[in-house]
């Protein structure tokens, strides 16, 4: 799993189309969204990743868990974005992985939102620019090796 992280003042999407012959269901009310004071994570789920769905859930909360307490972030946007790898993880392992990641920062007591799965979204987002507002984290299934 590759992860972009961007601490930002904001973060907003609109959804445009279907990127995939079969995207989430989503409602009305999630065909837009956005937060302020954000911790955006951007996320492409990849093949490696099927080999252990939980274990690697486990690795990237606990990332995503650092990064927003060194920046001081409660609010998270966890957004699918299928461009940070050339290997991805099925559609539908993707989508479960996600959810599943959502869930436990919720759990975490995070404030968190997650992107429609399967669409081409317009957005906006204003990155901080301090030293910690970019970052990135690979994390894989335990004896799993990234080529
Ligand atoms: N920017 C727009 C977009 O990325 N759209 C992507 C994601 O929303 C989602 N998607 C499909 N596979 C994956 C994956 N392995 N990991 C993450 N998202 C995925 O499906 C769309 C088409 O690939």
């Amino acid at each position: 799993m590759r992860m972009l992280l961007i601490h930002s003042d904001y973060l907003e999407y609109e959804v445009k189309d279907k990127a995939l012959k079969k995207p989430e269901e989503i409602s009305e009310e999630q065909k837009r969204g956005r937060l302020e004071e954000v911790l955006a994570v951007f996320v492409s789920v990849e093949k490696v990743d099927e080999q252990n769905p939980e274990e690697v859930v486990e690795k990237a909360v606990a990332e995503i868990k650092d990064v927003a307490s060194q920046v001081k972030a409660q609010n998270i946007f966890v957004y699918p974005f299928a461009h940070l790898s050339s290997e991805l993880a099925s559609p539908d392992v993707a989508l479960e992985i996600l959810k599943t990641i959502e869930e436990k920062l919720k759990e975490e007591g995070f404030n968190v939102k997650r992107a429609p799965f399967g669409y081409y979204k317009a957005f906006k987002l204003s990155c901080k620019g301090h030293p910690l507002a970019e970052l990135s984290r690979t994390v894989v299934p335990g004896e799993a090796r990234k080529e």
